[in-house]
């Protein structure tokens, strides 16, 4: 991990600035609001990287909606995926006959979003769909549905906004590539 603290300095060059990201969540949302009118759906936050994501989603939402989370991971401080999804925290929520819809921050090998689709349709939700910011289909390992989604990005790993690196860098406003040299620290680790 680099020494210094300063979390814009692990970034090679940015992706999305908070405007474009402001302007996904606005379009998302218009069209989440026609989709879903009449439906009162029960949102799924997938934690932890789909916090902001989420926040910024749902406000951006003229519908009556619950909200819910559930905690999967499966890269731990990994930049692969371990090819395991561990379900972390379950939702409060009973999903029984209910209109869901997960909120993700990414999909990637699609892992994670068909395990929690999987898991949410077996309990009998009436139907299950997301809404994922970020899809990166080059690493695709599952035939996973996206029904909706903010922008595809390439094989790149990303951060901020919730998304991290090794559990850091949530917090920067934009989505950055992560530096080459920062890739190659963890991998000869
Ligand atoms: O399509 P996949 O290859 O499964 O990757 C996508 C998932 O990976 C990340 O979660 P992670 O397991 O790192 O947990 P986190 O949300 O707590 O960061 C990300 O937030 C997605 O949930
Ligand atoms: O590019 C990524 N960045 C952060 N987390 C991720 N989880 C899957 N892909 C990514």
């Amino acid at each position: 991990m680099p020494k210094n603290d300063n979390i814009n300095n692990i970034i090679d060059h940015k992706l999305f600035s908070e405007d474009d990201i402001h302007q996904m969540c606005v379009k998302l949302g218009k069209q989440l609001t026609t989709d879903y009118a009449g439906k009162k759906p029960l949102i799924v936050g997938a934690l932890k990287g789909a916090i902001f994501f989420l926040t910024d989603l749902v406000r951006e939402m003229d519908i009556k909606a619950e909200i819910d989370f559930l905690d999967v991971s499966s890269y731990g401080n990994e930049m692969e995926s371990s090819g395991k999804v561990k379900l972390i925290s379950d939702l409060a929520t009973d999903v029984k006959d209910r209109d869901v819809l997960i909120v993700e921050d990414i999909v990637d090998t699609g892992l994670t979003l068909d395990f929690m689709k999987e898991l949410l349709k077996k309990r009998g939700a009436k139907s299950v769909k997301c809404c994922v910011l970020l899809n990166k289909e080059a690493n695709r390992k599952v035939d996973v549905d996206v029904e909706y989604y903010g922008s595809k990005v390439g094989n790149e790993f990303v951060v901020g906004y919730g998304l991290d690196f090794m559990n850091y860098y949530r917090n920067l406003r934009y989505i950055g590539v992560l530096k080459p040299e920062i890739i190659k620290l963890v991998n000869n680790k």
